[in-house]
């Protein structure tokens, strides 16, 4: 049967959408099914209004959505140097899933967004690993094996943790060709892992 893999972001500007976007293709292209959700908005609306944040038109993923998927790969705009609070609030909903161990033996995966390049792009996909740990889902890395996070000729995004972006909040820089095609690469290689499993 084909696999199924959610991709979860949260993104106020959209460059964590776009890595997603990316990262989608390539799961497809890996030949599982994939889709692309938003984790709720918890701020209120009169500080998105003065942060510029963005709308997009994807659905919004709810916990009891988790055990329909063989995998997640969870889009994470760092905050301080961690995963935004929306997202953790959405982990936080994840208590009865915890519970019942319906995500046990599952498989994820993260990818981030920093605005500066050593602003947390490791330490917010680090410091997100326990939620997978405390569910038994399994961790898959980016890894180095592709090979497309070695160059040194362009200022990129991307880890051995997972696909990454660069985003200045000025607006300035837009994910680059490279960090779309590593996120496509982490796609396709999270596919393959799935694939190489019952
Ligand atoms: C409250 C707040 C805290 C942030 N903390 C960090 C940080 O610790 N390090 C960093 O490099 N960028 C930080 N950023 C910048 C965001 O991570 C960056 O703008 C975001 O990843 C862009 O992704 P998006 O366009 O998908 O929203 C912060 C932004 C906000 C609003």
């Amino acid at each position: 049967m084909t696999k199924k893999v959610y991709v979860i972001v949260h993104s106020l500007w959209g460059h964590v959408k776009t890595l997603g976007e990316s990262v989608v293709e390539g799961l497809k292209e890996g030949g599982v099914e994939a889709k692309l959700w938003q984790v709720p908005e918890t701020l209120p609306e009169s500080v998105l209004t003065a942060m510029h944040a963005q709308k997009f038109d994807l659905p919004i993923i709810k916990a009891e959505d988790l055990p329909e998927a063989d995998g997640f790969i969870f889009g994470l705009a760092t905050r301080y140097g961690g995963a935004s609070s929306q997202i953790r609030s959405f982990v936080d909903s994840t208590g009865s899933l915890f519970a019942s161990g319906a995500l046990d033996g599952k498989y994820g995966g993260v990818f981030t967004s920093t605005s500066t390049q050593h602003g947390g792009l490791e330490t917010t996909a680090l410091t997100f690993i326990p939620f997978f740990a405390h569910h038994g889902i399994n961790f898959v890395p980016f890894g180095y094996k592709s090979g497309q996070i070695f160059g040194h000729e362009e200022v990129h995004g991307g880890s051995p943790w997972g696909a990454g972006t660069v985003a200045p909040s000025d607006g300035s820089r837009n994910v680059s060709d490279l960090e779309k095609k590593i996120a496509h690469e982490q796609g396709k290689r999270f596919a393959a892992v799935l694939n190489r499993v019952q």
